[in-house]
């Protein structure tokens, strides 16, 4: 593949063909490698809400214009329209109303129509134009996408829900099918599911890690299809392979068979490796009094006090002790998540900080350094702590809550600069400006 890059370069790999090593040092922040969407789809509950071309939401106070063939996809104004419409709507439109009702009569799952209708959008996008080469040496991303790996091949359902009118040569049909699976981004803003889209450069060139040195973020700009920029999370030395997550790492338990399943390989990760010696992970207990045990002690062992220090902990996985493995159970990160939101949004402070903070305890023991999902947690307690302090009768612990907030901010400030701004305005970064103000204000 001979499309110039900056600072990384295609070495072969073991198992996974090739792999992205830097060729230079790149720091924290750095954008790796910028790749526009080849073709993209909002999820379902999105349509109608953001335009079909650049994922915006609309300003506020003003609506989004409708196509007028299907009455289905929705612009922020002309020029959006005729970018999809060029690229792949004029040959969508008129079979978007019936493969919809179609996905729905045969009871397709919500994942499976979202498969199809990327699809939809591919094939409308490379229906008159043909791969300019099958060879892996090509700067053209449909001939980019044909020399991925492929996964597994579509189903005679999916393929008879296709348009016909889509469809040139059925083989390609199946040849870009199979590298569907594997090759399906999630786009995010602000880090919340949006859309999915197809990359094929990044496709290509990025191998997954659990403890990832990289990780997407996706642009949105007007008149143009979503941006995905590679963010190195830490800085990398030469040589070093940049690998961005294909899925949450907190997925403690299912990744190692969705990567059988989806991408056809076995994550040899070192996260994947102490998991996977730690053997089975036990439920975590039911009762509120050992819940709460296990809790305390996961905090210890990970090293969050009610005070964080300058520098955030990285424990280590492998010398998790037998009685916290517990913690590892997809459940109680999900039941942690819900405790603190639930409480957090009732104004349940006490069990809010407590939750809270087990659960950064948790986040810092599965994700790497500078996940961006750390920073945006540690920005949820910083809010929480001021929404305490502000709305509770805080006298004589005010000052200690007050240089909490501070702590939480600069944390979060440093990790979610590094991964930068994503998706729609008024985002987390905004946020943090905005706490800062208040604080400052206040004191
Ligand atoms: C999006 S491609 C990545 C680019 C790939 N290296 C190539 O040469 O085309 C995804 C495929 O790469 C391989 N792969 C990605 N990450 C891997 C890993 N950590 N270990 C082994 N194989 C991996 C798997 O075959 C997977 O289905």
């Amino acid at each position: 593949m001979d499309v110039t890059l900056k600072n990384i370069k295609l070495v072969p790999h073991p198992t996974a063909r090739s792999q992205a090593i830097s060729t230079k040092k790149i720091s924290a922040g750095s954008v790796v490698v910028s790749v526009p969407a080849f073709t993209s789809a909002l999820l379902e509950a999105e349509k109608g809400q953001r335009c079909d071309t650049c994922f915006r939401l609309p300003p506020d106070g003003e609506k989004l214009k409708k196509c007028t063939g299907c009455a289905s996809y929705f612009y922020c104004d002309t020029r959006c329209q005729k970018v999809q419409w060029d690229l792949e709507h004029k040959r969508v439109c008129k079979s978007y109303s019936l493969m919809i009702s179609y996905l729905h009569g045969q009871q397709f799952s919500q994942h499976e129509r979202m498969d199809v209708i990327l699809l939809s959008h591919f094939l409308g996008r490379t229906l008159k134009t043909k791969p300019v080469s099958s060879a892996d040496n090509s700067h053209d991303p449909f001939s980019i996408f044909l020399s991925l790996l492929p996964g597994s091949h579509a189903s005679q359902r999916t393929l008879d829900s296709i348009p016909k009118s889509l469809i040139l040569d059925d083989s390609l049909v199946q040849d870009i099918y199979s590298r569907f699976g594997n090759n399906n981004f999630t786009i995010h803003s602000h880090l919340n599911s949006i859309g999915h889209g197809v990359f094929p450069l990044a496709s290509r060139l990025f191998n997954h890690s659990c403890i990832p040195n990289a990780a997407p973020r996706y642009v949105q700009g007007p008149a143009q299809p979503v941006l995905m920029e590679v963010v190195a999370l830490r800085d990398t030395d030469v040589g070093e392979e940049i690998c961005i997550p294909y899925l949450d790492p907190a997925l403690t338990q299912s990744r190692s068979q969705i990567f059988q399943y989806t991408y056809g390989f076995t994550c040899q990760c070192s996260s994947c490796r102490d998991i996977s010696q730690l053997g089975q992970i036990p439920k975590p207990p039911d009762s509120s009094e050992t819940m709460s045990s296990l809790g305390d002690e996961l905090r210890e062992y990970v090293g969050v006090s009610d005070v964080l220090g300058a520098e955030l902990p990285t424990p280590s996985l492998s010398d998790l002790p037998l009685g916290l493995r517990c913690a590892l159970h997809e459940s109680y990160m999900e039941q942690l998540s819900e405790q603190f939101s639930k409480a957090s949004h009732e104004g349940d402070y006490i069990t809010a900080f407590g939750s809270g903070l087990i659960l950064l305890a948790l986040y810092l023991l599965i994700y790497p350094t500078n996940y961006p999902q750390i920073g945006l947690h540690l920005l949820e307690l910083a809010k929480t702590h001021w929404n305490a302090l502000i709305t509770m009768e805080t006298s004589g612990v005010g000052a200690e809550i007050r240089s909490q907030v501070r702590i939480f901010l600069s944390h979060a400030n440093r990790i979610l600069r590094i991964y930068g701004k994503e998706g729609d305005e008024h985002g987390p970064l905004d946020e943090l400006v905005k706490l800062d103000e208040l604080l400052s204000a206040d004191t």
